[in-house]
Order: structure tokens, then sequence, then C-alpha cells
């Protein structure tokens, strides 16, 4: 039968230390190396996890440069493996040196057989970590994606993902509402890219970054709606679709505007005046609430109605179970050439602030902390702190009895489960410690999706 141990690599030239190392570990399956020759050799046929490394080899058994070419060569092939360097009395200096050029650890001689054994199983941890890492950030892209850049695993998601894809066909105009960064603009490009008019040109005017002056010359034209009904933005969006961004903070005026403008098009459309209509989709967003807006009448209700023929409500992200991780693992993906290559992943500490918070400014928060964190991160992997979210998370916010306490526990504590294991419920299950229909159960009760 095949030996299923983790595998070992110990490279030392002493044969008495050899015959103890090989002893002390029957956890791992051990391979010995004597020289850098025999080390490289190992590392290529076994492809070990872990390396112990004497930094004293021949032909250099006094010195350190053949433990560095190995410590090298090693690193340049395997980049994955942890190798921890051992270093004689007053070495400490080319331990550190070592730690610099890659190595993940050092341990002083004369050997400590229970400190190094700790080193050791740490080390197997830490490359475990990293590897399922690796494999979730590989995956999420790939697995989670609607719409061809949206990533979700999110069942609210999706089914807003499912509205846009039977809604992008149509000519409707279409309101896109949700609190600011769920996600707005990058669905109103996709539903453009999903319609009849992706092959023309796709127009945002942030109605909310310019004055109420500028952005009448912006949408119409440098003379007003009625004299240049097609200059402007309007007129660069003929044949495809203008997308009104934050349309909630149009002035009055301005609103009065836009509907003479519908009008005349519609009038047009129908052919009253043998003109040709203007062919242009609107799309708008907002993270106002412009229902409430129109009972207030600060936003006109007829052109509420034009506007709106189909409103798709964004949830926010903390209402999308399993998505901050997801995202911050694709943020992690997209960012990490550019920002931090030794990123590999996310610390489980970090995995739990994310699932914790309550993310205000939704996925632009999420994707502004992990560039944050990528930029500060020291180690390969990506802590609460580096995410700024260690404190908020332990605070939390006042605890209104202990039923609920308990509630918000247990939907935390799945939740990340869940993201851990990437939805699987087997896993899940192991994890938080309960069997597979506990879980379903739970899930059920409070009504979170499997
Ligand atoms: N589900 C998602 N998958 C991948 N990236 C996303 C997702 N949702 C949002 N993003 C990214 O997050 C950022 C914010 O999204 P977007 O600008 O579309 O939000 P918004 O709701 O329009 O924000 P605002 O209210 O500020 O205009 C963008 O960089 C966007 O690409």
């Amino acid at each position: 039968m095949s030996d299923t141990r983790p595998k070992l690599l110990i490279v030392e030239d002493d044969p008495g230390l050899q015959r103890q190392l090989r002893w002390a570990y029957d956890a791992y399956h051990v391979f010995i190396a004597g020289d850098r020759e025999e080390a490289i050799d190992l590392l290529r046929a076994e492809t070990p996890d872990v390396v112990t490394l004497d930094l004293g080899l021949p032909p250099d058994p006094d010195g350190t440069s053949e433990g560095f070419a190995t410590l090298a060569d090693m690193l340049r092939i395997k980049p994955d493996t942890k190798i921890i360097v051992a270093s004689g009395h007053g070495e400490r200096e080319s331990a550190l040196e070592a730690i610099a050029g890659g190595a993940y650890d050092f341990y002083q001689k004369p050997v400590d057989i229970n400190e190094l054994g700790l080193i050791v199983s740490r080390a197997f941890h830490v490359h475990a970590l990293e590897r399922d890492n690796a494999r979730l950030v590989e995956s999420a892209p790939r697995d989670k994606q609607v719409l061809g850049q949206v990533i979700t695993a999110a069942p609210e998601m999706i089914r807003v993902a499912r509205t846009i894809e039977r809604v992008a066909p149509t000519d409707v105009f279409v309101l896109l509402s949700g609190g600011s960064g769920t996600g707005k603009g990058l669905l109103a490009q996709a539903l453009h890219d999903a319609s009849q008019r992706r092959d023309g040109p796709f127009v945002t005017v942030n109605c909310a970054a310019l004055s109420s002056a500028t952005l009448e010359a912006e949408l119409f034209g440098e003379f007003g709606s009625d004299k240049r009904p097609a200059g402007g933005r309007i007129g660069a969006a003929r044949g495809g679709t203008l997308f009104l961004d934050e349309v909630g903070d149009m002035d009055l005026s301005l609103q009065a505007q836009l509907l003479l403008f519908l009008q005349q098009r519609r009038e047009a459309d129908a052919g009253d005046r043998g003109a040709k209509g203007m062919d242009i989709r609107i799309l708008c967003a907002s993270h106002r609430d412009l229902g409430a807006m129109t009972a207030a009448g600060t936003f006109r209700e007829d052109l509420y109605y034009r506007l709106a023929e189909v409103v798709v409500r964004i949830p926010g992200l903390k209402d999308r179970p399993g998505d901050p991780a997801l995202l911050a693992r694709h943020f992690l993906n997209r960012f990490a050439d550019d920002l931090n290559p030794q990123v590999k992943g996310l610390a489980p500490d970090a995995l739990a602030a994310l699932d914790a918070w309550s993310w205000p400014g939704n996925v632009r928060e999420l994707e502004n902390r992990m560039k944050r964190a990528m930029i500060l991160a020291e180690g390969k992997l990506i802590t609460a702190a580096d995410l700024d979210l260690d404190q908020e998370t332990q605070g939390g916010a006042d605890v209104i009895n202990l039923k609920l306490a308990r509630e918000m526990a247990d939907r935390r504590a799945i939740r990340h489960a869940m993201a851990r294991t990437d939805g699987n419920i087997s896993g899940a299950a192991r994890m938080l410690g309960i069997s597979r229909p506990t879980l379903y159960d739970l899930l059920k009760h409070y009504h979170m999706q499997g």
C-alpha cells in the first residue's frame, strides 16, 4: 500500500543526526539527503511540501555557501516548498539571511526535537492552507460568474442576474435600485452587453457628479432639449444604451426636460411627424428610493413610471451570504500581480472578519479594503488586521438579548463554514462539528441558502 503520510525531506550531512531525525518524525514519510545534488533529486522526484535544511553542507560543511545555494535551487524549482533552515550557535544572522532569501523558518542547533517538531508541523499546516486558498482563488471566478463578469454565489444575486438576462433582449427601460457600491454600474454594462444593442455605444452619465446646467448641456448638447434633441450624450448613445447613473440626483427642471424628450421620442417612434426615432434605450440607477421621492414630490411621478418600467433591486453585500469571501478571493486574484505577488490567500481570521462585517460601502468597500490589504500585507496570507477589520469585528453591535446573540453567532459560523468549503454541505457540517441533517435544519431555520 502506498504511504499517504505527508512528505518531509531532511537535508543533513551528519549520519548521527540523520538517524535521530528520521526516528523522531514517524508521522511523516521522511526522505534524507546528504548534499545538494541528492536534495534536488529528491525534491524533483518526491515533491515534499516541507524541507529541513542544514546550511553547512559538503563541500563547505563549516560555512553556509552550499546551504544557501541549495535553498535558492529548491525555491526556484518548487517555490511553494516550506524550507526550515538549521543554524548553529552564533549563526543567527545567516538564519535571518535565509529567511530573507525565502526560507519559511529556522531552528537553532543543537536540535531540540520537540521544538523542531512544532515548526515542521506548522509548516505543513501553512502549506496546506496556502494550497487550499490557491485552489479556491483559481476556482472562484470560473465557477461563480454570472452575466460574464458578475461574481456571486448568493441566490439573491443570481435571481437579479436572471432578471437582467430576461429583460436584456427587450427594449424596456430598467431602473437598477441598490446601495452605493452594490454593482449597479457593472450590472448596467452587463445588461447592455446581453442586449441586441451590444454592438452600439454604451454611454454613461453620472447625474450626481455634475451641476444642473452642466448636466443639461452634457445630456442634450449646448442648446437644450427643445433645440437640439439629438446632441450631447443622448445623441452619442444613438443605436445603443444611455445609462443615467444616480438619476435621483437630477433636479426637477432637468427632470421636466428629460420627460419632454422622452415624450417627443415616443411621438417620433410612433411616426406622428414622420421623423426617425432616437433609437436609444435608457437604463437608470439610483441608491435613493425613487418611489419614496415621488411621494415626497422630489422626483416626478410621470418620469418615474416612464424610466422604471422594470425595477431591479440589488441586495447589499451583507445580504449575500458567502459573497464577501468569494469576492475577496476574486479581487486577490485580480490584483496580486500588480500589487503584491507574494500574497497567496486569506488567513482564517480574515475570512471570519469578512463574514462578520456589515459592508456599508458594499462591493466597492470590499474592493478598496482588499487593495489596501494587499499593499500592506507582510506575509503570504491577508489577515483581518491587513483588512482593517480586526477591531471592528471584535466590538460588534450591541447585543439585544441572548437568543439573538446566539442566532447571530450561529449565522456567522454557518456562513463562514459555507464560504470556507465553497458551499459544500458535508464539508461545512464537518467544519462546524455537526451532522449534515443538523446543518440542513439550521439553514432552513435561519432561512439561509445551502
Ligand atoms: N458581483 C461583482 N463581481 C465582481 N465585481 C463587482 C461586483 N459587484 C461590484 N463589483 C465591482 O465593485 C466596484 C463597484 O461596483 P459598481 O461601480 O458597479 O457599483 P455601483 O453600485 O454602481 O456604485 P455607485 O453607487 O458608487 O455608483 C466596481 O469596481 C465593480 O466592478
